[in-house]
């Protein structure tokens, strides 16, 4: 039995469960907020926000470091980990008391605790102070998020293995790290790490970074990370994992060339991430999950059970913050029948905050093949940019996917200085159905690293 009837309940205070609640308070529905750790989420307590300030502290020493190729002299370079964990926390217990404030004022009931499901359409919390407390709502909303997959690894229960949230809170640098997994959160961690000063291995089980990306894209990337003093292993699978003595770990790798053994001071397993949906009992409402776990839902972002949806990672799919954010959209529209809103045709953008950046907006040339459209493909090598010549910025490309017929821009990857901003200028002309060829005649300052774009779609017609 429920000891109190909402209107609505969301569980879990993320980029999309933060904003929906107040929205539906002020339309004078009566809400209940579920959360069981930080207000925030991941974003801001162990993900965007903390990654994103230490990637800072890591340009600036990469920077200092190149002082002389610039003419500016500097003297020995050396970071000091525990001065950038204190900035880090400074920044995510800052945008903490941004929120706890903000919500404090929006009517919404927060109750402190974990959430699960008794029935459809009622859920028991377990209180962070004690005691459980029963609620029911028509509409419930599950925004739980996901968190690292366990590493399953032979002897991996047997050493000190780090994940995303406890690499952060290091007072000292590693002197080699090991990493396995070569996607987002691998690759940003190896730089950062790189750039403040330890020794850095990617182990990577597939055949090349970033899967997803183009197989261009993904060498570029291993390069830039190779030429920044990186060890980078591909099609390399872990047997097992030990310890080495010292408290360092060893590795057991099979590569195309053979077993070899990696010996570091700490590993950090970066391999994935899984739902947070086994602790909420699903099955008592009926809430059907997809094979992967994640939990299904239609493009209204609608569970099995009407009334009840779930946004942001738990749904599988892109896990980033502002897929989160549009999925508060959709559900602010629709719950609040102002329109019908859906997650059809949404163009999704990313980028991964190595250095070059990787900006990356829908299709890939490969994932444009695939579909058998005609494509055409305009690359350019950023050392064909000026303003990234006078900066010193030169890695990467830019490239472009365009369809034959319309001459609309399917997609884009710039792998380059500021990568993300530029990509989003390129999302806006996708946004507007532009055809390249507006892109290719327009005036774009000079110099910026948008003139580039120009040059691009200009190679089209070279
Ligand atoms: C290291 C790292 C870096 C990242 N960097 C970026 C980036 O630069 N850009 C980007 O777009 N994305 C980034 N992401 C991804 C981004 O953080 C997520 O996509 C985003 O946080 C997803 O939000 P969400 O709505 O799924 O909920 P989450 O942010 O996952 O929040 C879910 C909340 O639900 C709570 N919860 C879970 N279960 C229960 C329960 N049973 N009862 C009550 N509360 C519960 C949790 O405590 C948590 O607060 C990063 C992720 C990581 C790990
Ligand atoms: N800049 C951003 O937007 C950003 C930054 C960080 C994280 N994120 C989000 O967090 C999510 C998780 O990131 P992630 O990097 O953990 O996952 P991921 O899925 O991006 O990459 C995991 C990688 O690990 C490899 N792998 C799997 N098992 C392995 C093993 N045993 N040994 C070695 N390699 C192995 C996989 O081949 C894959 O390439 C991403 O999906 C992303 O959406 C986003």
């Amino acid at each position: 039995m429920a000891d109190e009837s909402y209107d609505v309940i969301v569980i879990g205070t993320s980029q999309g469960g933060r904003f929906l609640p107040p929205d539906l308070a002020k339309a004078g529905k009566k809400v209940a907020l579920v959360e069981r750790d930080h207000l925030g989420g991941v974003c801001v307590n162990t993900g965007c926000t903390p990654t994103k300030t230490m990637v800072a502290s890591a340009r600036v020493a990469y920077q200092a470091r190149r002082g002389a190729e610039y003419g500016v002299r500097t003297g020995p370079v050396s970071v000091d980990l525990a001065a950038v964990r204190e900035r880090k926390r400074g920044m995510v217990a800052g945008a903490r008391e941004n929120y706890a404030s903000r919500l404090a004022q929006d009517g919404v009931d927060l109750i402190e605790g974990e959430a699960h499901f008794t029935g459809p359409k009622t859920v028991e919390i377990a209180l962070r102070d004690g005691g459980t407390r029963g609620i029911s709502a028509p509409v419930i909303v599950i925004d739980t998020g996901n968190r690292p997959k366990p590493l399953a690894i032979s002897g991996a229960q047997n050493v000190p293995v780090l994940d995303s949230t406890s690499i952060m809170e290091l007072g000292a640098l590693p002197e080699h790290l090991i990493i396995l997994g070569g996607g987002y959160i691998g690759l940003e961690f190896g730089q950062m790490f790189r750039r403040f000063g330890s020794e850095v291995t990617i182990v990577q089980t597939g055949p090349r970074l970033m899967m997803i990306e183009d197989d261009d894209v993904s060498d570029e990337v291993a390069a830039i990370l190779r030429d920044d003093g990186i060890t980078v292993l591909t099609s390399a699978t872990t047997d097992r994992v030990e310890e080495a003595g010292g408290g360092r770990v060893r590795l057991t790798v099979r590569t195309p060339d053979g077993e070899r053994q990696v010996e570091g001071s700490h590993l950090l397993s970066a391999i994935g991430r899984v739902p947070n949906t086994e602790g909420l009992t699903l099955a008592a409402a009926g809430i059907r999950l997809r094979d992967n776990g994640f939990i299904e839902v239609d493009e209204y972002l609608e569970t099995s059970v009407p009334g009840v949806y779930a946004m942001g990672d738990v749904k599988g799919g892109p896990a980033f913050t502002h897929l989160s954010y549009d999925d508060y959209r959709i559900l602010h529209a629709n719950l609040l029948g102002r329109e019908k809103a859906s997650t059809r045709d949404r163009i999704v953008p990313y980028t991964v905050f190595i250095d070059p950046q990787l900006g990356r907006v829908g299709l890939t040339e490969r994932q444009a093949r695939e579909q058998n459209r005609a494509v055409r493909v305009a690359k350019l090598p950023m050392s064909a940019v000026i303003r990234a010549l006078e900066t010193g910025e030169t890695r990467g490309f830019m490239k472009a996917v365009i369809d034959a017929h319309t001459q609309q821009i399917l997609g884009a990857a710039v792998l380059g200085a500021e990568g993300g901003e530029i990509m989003t200028i390129i999302q806006v002309a996708m946004l507007g159905k532009l055809p390249y060829t507006a892109m290719a005649n327009a005036i774009f300052t000079h110099p910026l690293l948008a003139e580039g774009l120009g040059s691009l779609f200009m190679t089209l017609d070279a």
